[in-house]
């Protein structure tokens, strides 16, 4: 079984035409700082080759389809095709992003993706990507994009710097969506929301190119640094993260009940659980984004301090609040062994091996409820390769 840390997360960015999606990957490919992303660029003839060369790193991790609409071009089975490529050893990849057509619909790829018979790769969230100018006008035009914002387990603001702060406000309000929202300007939002960066000792080589790159302008960035974008670009705007550490094993129950009553602005919780005499043999990865969640046992590395690490990162979220619930999910008696069905809960979530769960069958994650009766196939993608890396 794959263990969180050797599966390369799968992010679906979507969002109606201009809204800012290329921008945002942009954004992602330069403040990444060495973590290895892969896209796979899909749009109507319109890609931004340029763009995303000078910002590096790509070179034959990309696969584009030039014609067409992903959701409606490709099967699972193709998509696949796509994903093992990107997911072979050699691409070294940590972090894969799809650029969804402006058109496509949302729930439709994320059916692919959890359908996806690739073990290397887990579902890394549905973001969505929303113009704050355009926003009134495009939901009159086009209102499905409330059911897109539904299923969205991420909404990025985008274009914060074209409205001012009173309609960035009434604007926040009105969005019809359940999952976290952060603001950003040219989709400078913090890469951390998305991904683990590698860790400096793991990324020394490409850290010169990386540096040139962060003190270049963004491709298509105002001329003036932002000047007039009301503040909005801060990185860390928007969102808050929380750490948890115990050395007390958790209930299994309890920390169930407190997953099952997530707040919805928390958007990803990663790190490892300590179940004590509940599972002495196994730390159990976490991985949550949005609604979709997943437990990954797998040994406890030899000579590791046995005890529960985890991080927490959402909009909107009460920090205090979720330490508070998290120190309530310590176990009273960690010496005791609990009951066998006190692990039931959580090995609902633990993906067999060839279990078709990733299929979208199982589970509570929004993004696979919502991922139901979209439809339509018809012509097949073009699929060509963007030019090799530059630098
Ligand atoms: N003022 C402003 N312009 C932005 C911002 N983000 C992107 N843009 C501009 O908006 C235009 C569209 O951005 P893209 O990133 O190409 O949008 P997209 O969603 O990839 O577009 P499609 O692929 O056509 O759907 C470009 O001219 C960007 O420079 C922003 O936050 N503020």
């Amino acid at each position: 079984m794959n263990s969180p840390s050797s599966q390369i997360p799968v992010i679906v960015l979507t969002g109606f035409l201009g809204s800012g999606k290329t921008t945002l990957l942009n954004h992602l490919l330069r403040a990444c700082r060495g973590t290895r992303i892969g896209a796979i660029v899909n749009d109507f003839g319109s890609i931004e080759i340029d763009a995303m060369t000078v910002a590096g790193q790509l070179g034959d991790s990309t696969v584009s389809l030039g014609n067409g609409c992903l959701c409606c071009a490709v099967d699972a089975s193709e998509l696949d095709v796509y994903l093992d490529r990107l997911t072979r050893p050699a691409a070294r990849l940590d972090v894969i992003v799809i650029e969804a057509s402006g058109l496509a619909e949302p729930q439709e790829l994320v059916k692919m993706l959890l359908a996806s018979e690739n073990p290397r790769i887990v579902y890394g969230g549905l973001v969505e990507v929303v113009d704050a100018a355009e926003y009134d006008a495009t939901r009159d035009k086009h209102p499905e994009i409330e059911r897109h914002l539904a299923v969205a387990d991420l909404v990025v603001l985008n274009k914060a710097d074209r409205v001012d702060a009173a309609d960035l406000a009434r604007l926040r309000g009105s969005l019809a969506t359940a999952a976290a929202v952060v603001e950003s300007a040219y989709g400078r939002v913090d890469p951390e929301l998305f991904f683990d960066r590698r860790p400096v000792t793991e990324r020394v080589g490409q850290l010169a190119f990386d540096d040139l790159l962060d003190d270049l302008p963004a491709p298509g960035e105002c001329a003036e640094g932002h000047r007039g974008c009301h503040g909005h670009d801060h990185l860390h705007a928007g969102y808050e993260s929380v750490a948890f550490t115990s050395d007390v094993p958790l209930d299994p129950r309890r920390l169930m009940a407190f997953l099952d009553t997530r707040p919805e602005g928390l958007y990803r919780i990663k790190g490892f659980v300590d179940f004590g005499a509940a599972d002495r043999g196994n730390r159990y990865g976490l991985h949550a984004v949005g609604r979709f969640l997943r437990f990954h046992p797998e040994p406890w590395p030899r000579g590791q301090r046995r005890r529960t690490d985890l991080v927490l990162i959402g909009a909107g979220i009460d920090a205090s609040a979720l330490e508070a619930q998290l120190a309530g999910c310590v176990t009273d008696r960690p010496d005791e062994t609990p009951a066998d069905h006190a692990m039931w809960g959580v090995l609902r979530y633990v993906p067999e091996p060839e279990d078709p769960e990733e299929s979208g069958e199982s589970g509570e994650s929004g993004a696979q409820e919502g991922a139901e009766g979209a439809g339509g196939t018809e012509e097949a993608g073009e699929f060509t390769e963007l030019p090799g890396p530059v630098g």
